[in-house]
């Protein structure tokens, strides 16, 4: 059907020969970079040929799409690395990295060429999405979006890890005998093939065929237009401007009143609400001096130049932070010098019986960092923001955060708060719950409640610090801005509310017999193997999509590059470490027994914590990876809970 032309080489063709030849601009086999339909982005692609009488050029992506586009929607690679440089970047415009899932998903080795290939073509890649984006102006959009159907794409195959051959050679992708899953993964591909229909097809003009085919892109595949986020405004999580103020009054004022609450001898709901303390009490200088040493006391560990430099996730400029993962270290030596204060006398029931002016003390020190990374991120560049941290409502963006990885020199602020004080907090002041439960009660040692709280909240902060390196491909360090939602998220909701199980049991006994216990315990085994198999699984897979490990995993290819997968833990329901987490959460309320609703309030908060998580992550991937998402959620089906949810 297609004629392939190969460019005329001067020296070969005589002067009348190319007058009569059609110009070919771009040769086969160059790399380009190609417009994707529906969008304004660029991304690599190989041309295969040049259809002479369509005026066409077949390209394939990096993730096995063919198209044909016209010469317009081609460009050359050197133009976009020379002026997206001199350009700065809108949050935006940073989302659309490119990065070849072929070259993740179908690698067969590892040749230092090749690598050296991927980091480059990927930030060309990006910097051209970026670059070509600021130029198209708005009033152009229209007849942009026409022009993208003058392409035709084919199907793409869900790809297996090494099945297939290199996207990179841009080989065509193995027939012959198929086995049933790949024919059905092709059926399932080729629902979002936008083939476009030949105009011989019927007598329409072309007109009317391009308004139609339009409308079928649009009603069809609703979110192929977003596929390279040709840059819809990101809309506004919790509630937009209005929410934001609700959440700044709420939150505080929720966390005060579980304190006072648990400080009831009757916490039940029944005395609601509970008597409010004089506001002077509220405030304690020491407490404020011991969050504040505290704080310092970690940010020292940090600094400590021992363990391991890991990469972050790389940034839209394709840049990779570097961030220091010795938190496990940092979990030890907090545990060795609490245990020597302790041997020395230290009083840690002061945690217990301060708990409110330590809670207060902490608020202020998150709402003043909050303010600090708020005024700074007013200087801070385009590209440096996160996306949707930069609403343009003071309010909205100081609670949700503009900036993506605030840094002071090369202290990340973000990772730090995320993963130490509040942390490695909420296990000191768990221990200092069972000394306060053994004093109180008058025991010797604490409770098996409180041993198995104590021990499970353990494991998972010992857990969370020895996969440190694994936060880097979690939402909030990927693409959630630092403001007072974490800030307050990771130093007063973390260490003064996930702590109310053991704070509930220093003075509400709660026998367990011994079958519970191991019930108890098995439930926390299972959680605890899903949550860390599914996340490490995923962290992998993002960290090296080709890992050999990973090989019998199934992906499925998105125009951004990244792959999705669409098997193992991943293809079971879509959040399979969420599930993992609810177990364990579950696991931690079940010591405490049924008498009251408190100890209860963690597992309610995550369970709607974790489905707004889940909810915010789909519209986000959708954004990211269109039809490649909407083909991952019709082959995972359910988001939590297999044949429920
Ligand atoms: N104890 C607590 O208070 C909390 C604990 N958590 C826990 O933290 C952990 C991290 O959670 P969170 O950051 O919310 O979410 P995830 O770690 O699940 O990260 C979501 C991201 O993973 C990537 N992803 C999604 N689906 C796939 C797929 N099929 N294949 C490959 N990549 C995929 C996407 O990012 P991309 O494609 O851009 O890489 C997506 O944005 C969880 O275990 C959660 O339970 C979370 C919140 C609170
Ligand atoms: C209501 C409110 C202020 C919400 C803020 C949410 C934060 C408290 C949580 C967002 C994501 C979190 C994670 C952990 C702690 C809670 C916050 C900060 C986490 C560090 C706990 C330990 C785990 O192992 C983890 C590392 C996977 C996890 C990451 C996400």
């Amino acid at each position: 059907m297609f004629g392939f032309v190969q460019k005329p080489h001067n020296s070969y063709f005589p002067f009348i020969l190319q007058m009569k030849m059609p110009l070919v601009k771009y040769d086969k086999g160059e790399l380009v970079m190609g417009r994707w339909p529906g969008s304004s982005l660029y991304y690599e692609v190989k041309v295969l040929g040049y259809d002479v009488t369509a005026q066409l050029y077949t390209v394939i992506y990096k993730d096995g799409t063919e198209l044909e586009l016209r010469e317009q929607d081609i460009k050359s690679v050197g133009g976009f690395q020379t002026r997206s440089r001199s350009r700065s970047r809108s949050p935006s415009r940073r989302r659309s990295r490119s990065r070849s899932p072929a070259r993740t998903t179908r690698r067969t080795s590892s040749s230092p060429a090749r690598t050296t290939r991927r980091s480059s073509s990927r930030t060309a890649a990006a910097m051209a999405a970026a670059a070509i984006t600021e130029s198209i102006p708005s009033s152009h959009r229209d007849v942009k979006l026409k022009d993208t159907l003058e392409v035709r794409l084919s199907p793409l195959e869900t790809m297996e890890n090494n099945k297939h051959q290199t996207a990179e050679d841009n080989k065509t992708p193995a027939t012959g005998t198929e086995s049933k899953e790949e024919v059905e993964a092709e059926k399932r591909q080729s629902r979002y093939n936008l083939r476009r229909r030949k105009e011989e097809a019927d007598g329409r003009s072309a007109e009317d065929k391009t308004a139609q085919e339009l409308r079928q892109v649009q009603e069809k595949d609703a979110s192929f237009s977003a596929v390279a986020a040709a840059s819809p405004a990101p809309q506004l999580d919790f509630g937009g401007k209005i929410g934001a103020y609700f959440w700044l009054l709420f939150l505080p004022a929720w966390v005060l009143f579980l304190i006072l609450q648990v400080n009831l001898a009757d916490p039940s709901l029944a005395n609601f609400p509970p008597t409010l303390p004089a506001l002077g009490t509220l405030w304690d200088g020491q407490a404020l001096a011991f969050v504040v040493l505290w704080i310092l006391f970690q940010a020292l560990l940090y600094l400590l130049p021992v363990g391991k430099l890991s990469d972050g996730m790389p940034l839209k400029s394709g840049q990779r932070l570097k961030y220091r993962t010795n938190g496990f270290l940092a979990l030890v030596l907090s545990c060795a010098g609490t245990a020597a204060a302790a041997y020395q006398g230290v009083d840690f029931t002061y945690i217990h019986s301060h708990f409110l002016q330590l809670a207060v003390a902490s608020f202020i020190v998150s709402t003043l960092l909050s303010i600090y990374l708020y005024v700074r991120s007013l200087s801070a560049t385009p590209a440096d923001l996160a996306l949707g941290g930069s609403s343009g409502n003071v309010v909205y963006d100081f609670f949700k955060g503009r900036e993506l990885n605030p840094r002071l020199k090369g202290f990340d602020l973000k990772f730090f708060c995320e993963m130490r004080p509040g942390l490695i907090g909420w296990c000191l002041i768990n221990f200092a719950m069972a000394l306060a439960e053994m004093k109180q009660q008058q025991l010797d040692t604490p409770s098996a409640s409180m041993i198995l709280v104590n021990l499970f909240q353990l494991l998972y902060v010992l857990d969370g610090l020895w996969n440190e390196e694994a936060i880097l491909t979690t939402m909030d360090l990927m693409h959630d801005g630092f403001g007072f939602m974490l800030a307050f998220g990771d130093l007063v909701w973390v260490p003064f509310t996930y702590t109310l199980q053991a704070y509930y049991l220093v003075s509400h006994p709660s026998p367990l017999s011994p079958p519970a216990l191991a019930a108890i315990v098995t439930l926390k085994a299972i959680g605890f193997y899903i949550f860390r198999k599914s996340n490490s699984e995923k962290n992998a897979f993002r960290r090296n999509p080709a890992d050999p490990n990973l090989a019998h995993l199934k992906t499925i290819p998105t125009a951004t590059g990244k792959s999705l997968l669409v098997s193992g833990w991943w293809g079971v329901v879509r959040h399979p470490n969420y599930v993992g987490d609810l177990l364990m959460a579950l696991a931690w309320s079940l010591p405490c027994g049924f008498n009251h609703l408190l100890p209860w309030y963690y597992m309610i908060y995550f369970i709607i914590l974790l489905v707004h998580r889940d909810s915010r992550d789909m519209s986000e991937c959708r954004r990211k990876y269109g039809s490649a998402w909407e083909e991952y959620c019709r082959t995972v089906r359910y988001r939590l809970i297999p044949r429920v949810y």
